[in-house]
């Protein structure tokens, strides 16, 4: 038998140092506390249980949840007192009795209560309660009563356990669980954890009532299309690329309800119109009339085109409703007088000519695609198609092409001419045909776009960036009208009435002819009725 070093207490039985291995000491504090005080003295003195007080505020309510069997070392270790490990387990309980006065003996204890999560720690709960203990004793009856003070709500732990925290056999399944929406995701190096977390949040969303009650299709196609949606999410692009974020990694930002377009794009009430009714000839007649290279300019003048890094652009006039500016405005008329198409040569210098051309190059110049079938998320699909067959590059926001000297400057010179903000321009679509390539007749006005916040193209402003040796004119077959292509010369037409600027104009039906020799390079300027920029940013065009 083991004995203390001074010798006046012994261990009562020989087996004591192999129970104290199996965990005897804790798990069964009062018998070895007699028969093994020396085998179990370290354990014991360090485990406090013999000071019989809990080192804990939530003791109680985890001996309420029947922590003291399930993880019978620890809380026997912290919570001795709550777990009835003490000699005299009276002392404990009677002293908070009697700061709180005198219980009733009836009151239910907290074994009564079916919640798991929710239970009194203490059977005098109830009683302390209804003698506004609550609030008298507020942290203490908070935390150790949480049911009869209706505070479970705070108790509640909030944050799920971390991944830091877990097996990785766990943090396994979490990856694999989440390709049940979408692509399974990945989680690596020094993120690993916290991207297992947000996984692991993506699966409760999943799960919750806020997706569930959503309509199938949306959950149906509410998935993460990237095996690193959740790192991305970790890392803020759910906010820094909401366009693509929200709809293509919505398990893991969180966002299945803005898969429908209605909630990811309402309609914004008080956004401006580039046009109102009547402002279309307006544009027109004054671009005509104020063209700086078709009148003598004033030396201030002249400066001032300068200061705008305008050149000196002269305008023709290919169809216009009157020879005099119309000043009614009504759709009648406008479907009686003839449209406007205009051009205007000396736009653009030869130089950035070349360097736009150049700059699609950059960005690569790839097989036309036409609008398509509208997809789930409210976006079309891009389609190939037979009546085009040009190559074109984009010069997007997004790849920080429009952000480029040339191309913003060219958005500033056509918002300057019409007087309608760059914002509302699309990006540059930049076009090339080779001999043979052609677009057929088409029509620049996209109707769903009348329903979204960036409403119609009201206009088309196009650039032509080369000469052709022969073909390649766009032509009007409804206005028997065909430009053609000149280094420079740029195109304006609209594609709505003057009378109505959410009305399509169907006799601006138009198609690239046939490339017969040369090379055709153009670009198309798309202008619409509001904003563009914003909405597409935001994942809304
Ligand atoms: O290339 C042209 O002349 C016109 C092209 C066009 O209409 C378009 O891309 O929408
Ligand atoms: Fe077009």
């Amino acid at each position: 038998q083991e004995c203390a070093t001074d010798g006046t207490t012994c261990d009562k039985h020989s087996r004591c140092p192999v129970w104290k291995e199996e965990g005897e000491c804790m798990r069964n504090a009062k018998y070895m506390k007699e028969h093994c005080p020396v085998s179990c003295r370290d354990i014991h003195q360090e485990a406090v249980t013999i000071d019989c007080i809990d080192l804990h505020e939530r003791c109680p309510v985890w001996a309420g949840l029947g922590e003291c069997k399930k993880n019978p070392i620890d809380m026997n270790r912290y919570c001795s007192k709550s777990c009835k490990q003490c000699e005299d387990d009276n002392d404990g309980k009677n002293n908070e009795k009697e700061k709180r006065g005198d219980p009733d003996n009836n009151s239910k204890t907290a074994d009564d209560d079916d919640d798991p999560q929710c239970q009194d720690g203490d059977k005098n709960c109830p009683y302390w309660a209804k003698n506004g203990e609550c609030q008298t004793n507020k942290i203490w009856m908070t935390t150790n009563c949480p049911k009869s003070c209706q505070t479970c709500e705070e108790i509640k732990p909030k944050t799920p356990r971390r991944a830091s925290q877990m097996k990785p056999a766990e943090v396994q399944e979490i990856l694999r669980a989440s390709a049940s929406f979408g692509e399974p995701q990945t989680a690596e190096g020094s993120q690993t954890s916290d991207t297992v977390d947000i996984v692991r949040a993506s699966i409760d969303y999943m799960n919750s009532e806020d997706v569930q009650q959503l309509p199938s299709a949306i959950v149906a196609s509410c998935r993460n299309q990237h095996h690193l949606c959740s790192f991305w999410a970790l890392i803020g692009e759910c906010d820094a690329n909401k366009s693509y974020m929200r709809t293509n990694c919505a398990p893991a930002c969180q966002t299945c309800q803005l898969i429908d377009i209605e909630n990811r794009c309402p309609r914004l009430e008080h956004a401006e119109p580039a046009l109102v009714p009547g402002d279309l000839n307006k544009l027109f007649d004054r671009i005509v009339r104020t063209a700086p290279g078709n009148r003598t300019l004033t030396e201030a003048e002249r400066q001032e085109l300068i200061d705008q890094k305008m050149h000196l652009y002269t305008a023709h006039v290919h169809s216009r409703p009157s020879a005099n500016p119309v000043v009614e405005v009504s759709t009648v008329l406008d479907k009686s007088l003839p449209p406007w198409v205009i051009t205007l040569d000396n736009f653009l210098t030869l130089e950035e000519c070349t360097e736009l051309i150049n700059i699609g190059h950059k960005h690569g110049y790839n097989r036309s695609k036409d609008v398509g079938k509208v997809k789930v998320d409210g976006t079309h699909e891009a389609v190939q198609s037979t009546r085009r067959t040009s190559e074109n590059a984009w010069c997007s926001n997004q790849s920080g092409c429009r952000d480029e000297a040339l191309p913003q400057l060219l958005h500033e010179r056509m918002a300057t001419v019409m007087r309608i903000p760059a914002q509302n321009s699309e990006d540059f679509q930049l076009l090339k045909y080779e001999k043979g390539q052609f677009y057929r007749t088409h029509h620049d006005f996209i109707q769903h776009q009348t329903k979204r916040q960036c409403g119609p193209r009201i206009l088309t402003f196009f650039l032509y960036l080369s000469d052709v040796t022969a073909g390649g004119g766009t032509n009007f077959p409804d206005l028997d009208i065909t430009v053609e292509p000149k280094a420079g010369r740029a195109l304006l037409w609209p594609s709505v009435y003057d009378s109505d600027p959410m009305a399509k104009d169907g006799r601006m039906m138009h198609q690239a002819l046939e490339v017969e020799d040369g090379v055709k390079f153009a670009a198309n300027g798309w202008i619409h009725l509001y904003d563009y920029v914003t909405p597409q940013s935001i994942g809304c065009t």
